[in-house]
């Protein structure tokens, strides 16, 4: 049976969602997928770290109370984050990233994933910064050390996004997409139109573990920004930089404006959109847009998200599911796992 050992760089929601699936899933993934998955490592900012080369009880880690330096009741554990020794020497053969977006420079999480693949580690992340901000140079360095370098969960969380458009919709013609991408910006709207404020909104979807770590990201088009960036340049091909998309949020709508389209038979909502252009360009864009009720996101409510990819051979595409949640977005690096594993499985025929 194969065993994969996995190193968890940040144990927020994400990895803990990710750890308590482990403990309750293991076995049935043996049969179902045929692998199972081993944590050999774990670090974080605000717990400290923690290796455990021959295993660390995945429930028990679940359970973990959130106090500071709580990884060093382990054995073995540290009230430091240790990140570079977990990610270099724990043994694992799989970092998975689930620290802080950094929608400046993607830092520290892509030197994570540096170490990572230098090391000859494959790297699974839900984390948009390095994918946007050094995607390119990430994936050449994943190719050039053999590894995998998957971050399904960047967009969309758990809801099978780019690997089903680079893969499903490869010859398609793909021209453009416009997309509602954010749960948390999506949760507020939809709250707000049912009579709550702003700030209780944001304050909810926190509470749910939709938002980032500072929640102006979400709101104000950042988080989408990054998004935008990655399927423009995954998807249509182009070289977009966080730069290139104009970018406006959600925070100027008031509860009046929202009230004021209902009443026109209308909904706002925060739109990432890419459009690829006769001579080759592409531009993009994050902003609030009125959609008429019969538009086919205007639907789209709370943190479910979806995407609509315009192609020239099947018209347009629309994919639609979480667009937040820990274990949804823990179910994302899941299937990252797996891709590894198939294409393991593949490379060995
Ligand atoms: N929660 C979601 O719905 C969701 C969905 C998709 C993508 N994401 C992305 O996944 C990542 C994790 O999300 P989350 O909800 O678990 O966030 P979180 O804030 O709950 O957890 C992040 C953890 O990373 C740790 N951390 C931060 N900087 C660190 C550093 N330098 N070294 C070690 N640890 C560090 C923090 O202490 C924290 O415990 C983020 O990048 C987020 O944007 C989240
Ligand atoms: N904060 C993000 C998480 C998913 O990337 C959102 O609300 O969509």
């Amino acid at each position: 049976m194969i065993e994969y050992k996995l190193a968890l760089v940040g144990f927020g929601g994400v990895n803990r969602a990710l750890a308590q699936l482990i403990a309750e899933r293991n076995e049935q993934w043996k049969t179902e997928l045929g692998f199972t998955l081993k944590i050999v490592g774990v670090t974080d900012l605000f717990l400290g770290s923690v290796v455990g080369r021959e295993g660390l009880d995945a429930g028990v880690l679940a359970r973990l109370p959130a106090a500071k330096g709580a990884l060093a009741q382990l054995p073995g554990g540290e009230v430091t984050a240790l990140n570079e020794a977990v990610i270099k020497d724990s043994g694992a053969d799989i970092i998975v990233e689930a620290t802080f977006t950094n929608p400046v420079d993607g830092e520290p999480a892509t030197s994570f994933c540096r170490w990572a693949l230098e090391g000859g580690k494959h790297v699974v992340t839900t984390n948009k910064g390095p994918i946007a901000l050094h995607g390119s140079e990430l994936k050449a360095l994943a190719r050039r050390n053999n590894v995998a370098f998957e971050y399904e969960g960047s967009v969309m969380s758990g809801t099978p996004v780019i690997r089903l458009a680079r893969q499903a919709l490869a010859g398609s013609s793909m021209v453009g997409f416009e997309g509602i991408l954010n749960g948390t910006s999506n949760f507020v709207l939809t709250s707000m139109e049912g009579g709550l404020g702003f700030a209780e909104a944001v304050a909810k979807a926190q509470e749910l573990g939709y938002a980032e770590a500072d929640p102006t990201a979400d709101v104000e088009g950042h988080d989408v920004r990054l998004k935008v960036v990655i399927l423009a340049n995954e998807l249509l091909d182009a070289r977009l930089t966080v730069n290139d998309v104009t970018c406006s949020g959600i925070s100027s709508l008031s509860l009046g404006d929202i009230e004021k389209a209902r009443q026109d038979g209308a909904r706002w909502k925060l739109i990432g959109a890419a459009q690829r252009h006769a001579d080759g360009s592409v531009s993009a864009s994050v902003e609030p847009r009125l959609l008429s009720n019969d538009h086919p996101l205007a639907s789209v409510c709370g943190a479910t998200n979806a995407v609509s990819f315009t192609t020239g051979l099947l018209g347009a595409v629309t994919v639609s599911g979480p667009g937040a949640g820990r274990t949804e977005t823990a179910f994302a690096l899941l299937s990252d796992i797996i891709s590894i594993h198939q294409t393991r499985a593949h490379n060995q025929e």
